[in-house]
């Protein structure tokens, strides 16, 4: 399969829309390498879409330290796919947007990664190395198992900071990256 062919499918739950924002994020970074990216919520699942894609990436609000319960719900109906091995091998990679800085966000992210692990999939992390902890840095939380941002209870437009949002991009762009380096 050439790098063209290759798609990554980004699946988020986002209530009020942060989430969402930041899966956008993600996939502009996917489409600046060229692969192409299909965005989708928890609440509109396209199953073909999703078992095409060669890179699944995961994202959910933190809700009391943890993934949220529709979230959990998405995961739970994947267990077919899990007995039929139907992702084992595909790249995955997590994100979680949450109101505090830290919010217990990590516990998020470690619940995604054991999900893909349990799927057999292959993890991708975040190598960023933060440029600082301001609102305008990269990697400002200092994350490496996946992506994490941190909005306020205010507009979309104007929160996850924008050095979360680079951050996003950015980590579309390595996972994009990082397919095109593997031989699906
Ligand atoms: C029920 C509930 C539980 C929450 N728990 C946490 C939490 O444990 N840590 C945290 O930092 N923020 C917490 N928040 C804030 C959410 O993480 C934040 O509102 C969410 O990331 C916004 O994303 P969305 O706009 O995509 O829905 C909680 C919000 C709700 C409604």
């Amino acid at each position: 399969m050439s790098a063209s062919e290759k798609t990554i499918a980004i699946v988020y739950h986002s209530p009020y829309g942060h989430t969402a924002k930041v899966a956008h994020a993600i996939a502009q970074g996917v489409e600046q390498v060229g692969v192409k990216v299909t965005v989708m919520s928890i609440e509109q699942i396209d199953w073909v879409l999703l078992d095409q894609a060669n890179a699944i990436v995961f994202g959910s609000p933190t809700y009391m330290g943890s993934i949220t319960a529709d979230f959990k719900r998405f995961m739970d109906s994947t267990s077919k796919r899990w007995k039929n091995r139907d992702w084992q091998g595909k790249l995955a990679a997590g994100f979680t947007n949450s109101g505090g800085l830290s919010g217990d966000k990590l516990s998020v992210l470690q619940q995604i990664n054991l999900f893909a692990m349990q799927h057999g999939m292959l993890w991708t992390g975040l190598p960023l190395t933060p440029t600082g902890n301001s609102e305008t840095d990269l990697n400002r939380l200092s994350s490496c198992l996946g992506l994490m941002t941190q909005s306020d209870n205010a507009p979309i437009d104007i929160t996850p900071p924008i050095g979360d949002i680079h951050t996003a991009k950015w980590f579309g762009e390595y996972i994009a990256l990082m397919l095109n380096k593997i031989n699906h």
